[in-house]
């Protein structure tokens, strides 16, 4: 049986699989050679269980679910939100990644834009799935190309992977850099705008 998700009251959207999910991480410590039924890991099963559930909410979201809000200000010029805080997961080890993102826009001609957490939570859908970082940023730049119909869309993603800092490579403190640009951000002049502000202090 599986449970429907609910996310904050907003939309919801899919079901998560929480007993499987807590079977295969029993399944995984005994692999690891731990005991499971000790008593400090009784209720880990289930707390992973739930966590990625949380981890993972957003395979049962689209964009569309939190870009709701959209109005007509007439405002035609680039409008950017930097730092957003992010964390994922890479879909190579199941470990966190973890950085920022900055998404601008340039409004329509009608000029249609959105609430500025609309943004933030944006980057929350398609963060909160098994990611690679380039995927995560131009899946973030399409979905606003389509919902907004916007004439530029600007994403750059800055992230630690920690499958780089704590095992494999072990190069604690790399940073990946990943960049969508789509319509008039391609021009020279507005893309060096847009990175001018995001490289600002
Ligand atoms: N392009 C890209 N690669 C990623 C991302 N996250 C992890 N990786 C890489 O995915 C690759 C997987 O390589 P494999 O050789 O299959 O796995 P591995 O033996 O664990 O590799 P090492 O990490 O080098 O030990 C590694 O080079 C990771 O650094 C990402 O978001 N984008
Ligand atoms: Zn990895």
């Amino acid at each position: 049986m599986t449970d429907p998700v609910t996310l904050d009251g907003e939309g919801t959207i899919g079901h998560f699989d929480e007993k499987r999910a807590e079977n295969a991480v029993r399944e995984l410590l005994i692999a690891v050679g731990e005991d499971p039924d000790r008593e400090g890991l009784r209720e880990t099963p289930a707390r992973v269980a739930r966590a990625y559930k949380e981890i993972f909410a957003g395979l049962w979201q689209e964009p569309e679910d939190v870009l709701t809000t959209t109005f007509d200000l007439g405002h035609d010029e680039m409008v950017l939100v930097k730092d957003i805080e992010v964390f994922s997961t890479c879909e190579h080890h199941l470990v966190p990644f973890r950085g920022v993102a900055h998404v601008g826009y340039i409004p329509s001609d009608s000029g249609k834009i959105t609430g500025l957490s609309k943004l933030a939570r944006l980057v929350d859908v398609y963060a909160r799935r098994p990611q690679v970082q380039e995927r995560l940023t131009t899946q973030i730049a399409d979905s606003l190309m389509k919902i907004l119909e916007p004439r530029g869309v600007i994403v750059v993603i800055e992230c630690e992977h920690m499958c780089m800092s704590m095992r494999g490579i072990r190069k604690p403190g790399a940073k990946t850099l990943t960049s969508a640009v789509r319509g008039q951000l391609r021009d020279v002049a507005t893309r060096a705008e847009a990175m001018s502000l995001i490289m600002a202090n």
